[in-house]
């Protein structure tokens, strides 16, 4: 066997003197401001420090100092300015960098950019070019360039929290350890392959490896069945408000959002779109959807209304089903079931069927669906179960092992009923609780406020649930790339086992190095020669 071997970091310098070039770019945001941020990363920061500056000598590294900035083609002062000097690599890319800390109006900084647009070998930075030369050179995991990336996207403070922990490294240094281990293992298998017979190889090098490879397997297994609560951090979590027309659907989403965000009118069939706004919903972010009312209609624009509602409601974390008061007190039968009314409700209103996936076929409340207030049933019209999100099949699984008392058909819906101004004392106390219900339900008046406290909390509980507290477990997956690396790692190192069952052990090989190659690319580490270094350093070859 011959062994190459060249460290990591020959490996990202050949990386980062290929790019060779300087880079600029406003850093701080667009638009009038105190201070604005300029910054530059290339081997031509320091002459662009210099000549912007006027001098021949270079500030001293990483200290501030006052410096009058000169355009260079008309030795006019533009500005006065705080500069910094950061020499490479003790800098943000690894590379030389300077920073101009300049006025923050349109014309100072245009005419710094175009100052250094002018010098030779500068050119202006592309989306990202600072955080992928910090990569190139080693500062930084992928995963932390993600974190970053989310740090700066942050708008709710959980969400800051994981991206500052993701930032840090601690998701990385998850993948990481996986990486290392199945690193070893590989190293274990590749000897048994290689010097089996002559050389004097531990026998239960095979034997330790697939144990080794079972724990991995189980860690990575475990990591993926989060219920997607990083993601959901990060991308918000999204809540449907859904149900028949006039119910009070767009008000209950202004009084969420503070604003009137969408159009509220007694005239049933008012809302066409899904109006969409994003809250910080105490800490948490939330992508809260106010939907048509759902009803059957030959109206043409109305019935594409409605079929974006069914459609956002499949795809939404939480639905917010909301019902009238005066209709629930009208068409409850006295002898019905409340979780049974509800569930038949849903079907009425055409909501999918993978909502309802143990609803009772057997004993359709054919009294209230007769009733001619809601529409025919439509669960044959519903759309496919495999439209769902793959992993929303598990996520009603956990709900389900969780919710006790709760109706699994119904979880991931919450029950507004509104309008209770309107019932007299003795109605009110017709109206089901969440034990009756099987399922969360808040009793309230978007006219009055009334229970909005009560619904708001309720709705930042199950939103919190969704995400996670991302400080006080384990770090969560975040992303959707992630995901789908995992899976594969998984199922190679599933494969690896079988293979070994088989005595295939150069397929077993392979899996373990597709597995690998997996977790690489989450972290931004592939590279084959990672394998020898462990080979060489565990078993000395060539000694
Ligand atoms: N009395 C009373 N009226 C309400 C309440 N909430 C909403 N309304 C009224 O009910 C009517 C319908 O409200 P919307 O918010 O437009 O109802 P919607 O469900 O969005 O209606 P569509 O978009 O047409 O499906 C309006 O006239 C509201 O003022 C409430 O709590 N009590
Ligand atoms: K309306
Ligand atoms: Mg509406």
């Amino acid at each position: 066997m011959r062994l190459t071997l060249r460290s990591k970091s020959t490996l990202f310098q050949s990386y980062s003197t290929k790019t060779g070039s300087t880079v600029f770019a406003l850093s701080s945001g667009h638009g009038r401001c105190g201070v604005a941020v300029i910054r530059v990363s290339g081997p031509s920061s320091s002459e662009a420090v210099k000549t912007l500056c006027g001098k021949t000598k270079l500030p001293h590294p990483r200290l501030a100092s006052l410096q009058r900035l000169i355009d260079p083609s008309t030795s006019e002062v533009i500005d006065r300015g705080i500069v910094l000097w950061f020499p490479g690599p003790a800098s943000f890319t690894g590379e030389d960098c300077a920073e101009f800390h300049v006025h923050g109006g349109t014309a100072v900084v245009t005419a710094i950019l175009d100052a250094l647009g002018s010098l030779p070998g500068l050119h202006h930075a592309a989306p990202g070019d600072f955080a992928r030369r910090a990569f190139l050179n080693g500062k930084m995991g992928l995963t932390e360039v993600e974190g970053l990336g989310d740090l700066i996207n942050a708008e709710t403070e959980a969400q800051r929290r994981q991206a500052i922990r993701q930032m840090e490294g601690d998701l990385g240094n998850i993948y990481s350890d996986w990486r290392n281990r199945i690193l070893k293992c590989l190293a274990n298998v590749e000897a048994f392959i290689d010097f089996d017979e002559e050389e004097n190889i531990e026998e239960d090098a095979m034997k330790i490896a697939t144990v080794e490879v079972e724990k991995v397997s189980k860690e990575v297994e475990h990591h993926l069945a989060d219920n997607r609560r990083g993601e959901r951090l990060r991308e918000g979590v999204h809540v449907a408000i859904i149900g028949a027309p006039n119910v009070g659907k767009s008000s209950l989403l202004n009084m969420l959002c503070r604003r009137p965000a969408a159009i509220v009118s007694p005239i049933a069939g008012t809302t066409r779109d899904v109006v969409e706004t994003a809250i910080n919903f105490t800490g948490y972010p939330v992508l809260l959807s106010d939907t048509a009312g759902l009803r059957e209609t030959t109206d043409i624009i109305e019935k594409e209304g409605v079929k974006r509602a069914l459609d956002r409601a499949q795809k939404a974390d939480l639905k917010v089903l909301m019902m009238d008061a005066t209709n629930v007190i009208n068409t409850k039968s006295p002898h019905s079931k409340w979780s049974e009314y509800i569930l038949d409700h849903m079907v009425c209103l055409g909501i999918p069927a993978t909502t309802l996936q143990n609803f009772d076929q057997s004993s359709p409340n054919t009294e209230y669906m007769n009733s001619g207030q809601f529409l025919e049933t439509k669960k044959s019209s519903s759309p496919p179960a495999q439209d769902m999100h793959p992993d929303q099949e598990s996520v009603s699984r956990e709900v389900l092992d969780q919710s006790g008392d709760e109706d699994p058909a119904l979880n991931s819906v919450i029950v507004a009923i509104n309008k209770s101004d309107l019932l007299s004392e003795k109605e009110r106390t017709l109206l089901p609780s969440s034990k009756d219900a099987k399922c969360p339900v808040c009793i309230l008046s978007c006219s009055t406020s009334e229970g909005l406290d009560a619904f708001t909390a309720l709705l930042a509980d199950q939103v919190k649930d969704l995400c996670g507290d991302p400080l006080a477990s384990s770090p969560t997956l975040t992303q959707v790339r992630h995901r789908a690396h995992l899976k594969l790692c998984h199922q190679h190192l599933v494969r690896y086992q079988s293979h070994v069952s088989s005595q295939n052990t150069v397929l077993a090989a392979e899996a373990l190095r597709r597995a690998l190659r997996e977790l690489g690319q989450i972290t931004g580490t592939v590279s084959v020669e990672d394998v020898l270094d462990v080979i060489f350093k565990d078993f000395c070859i060539g000694k």
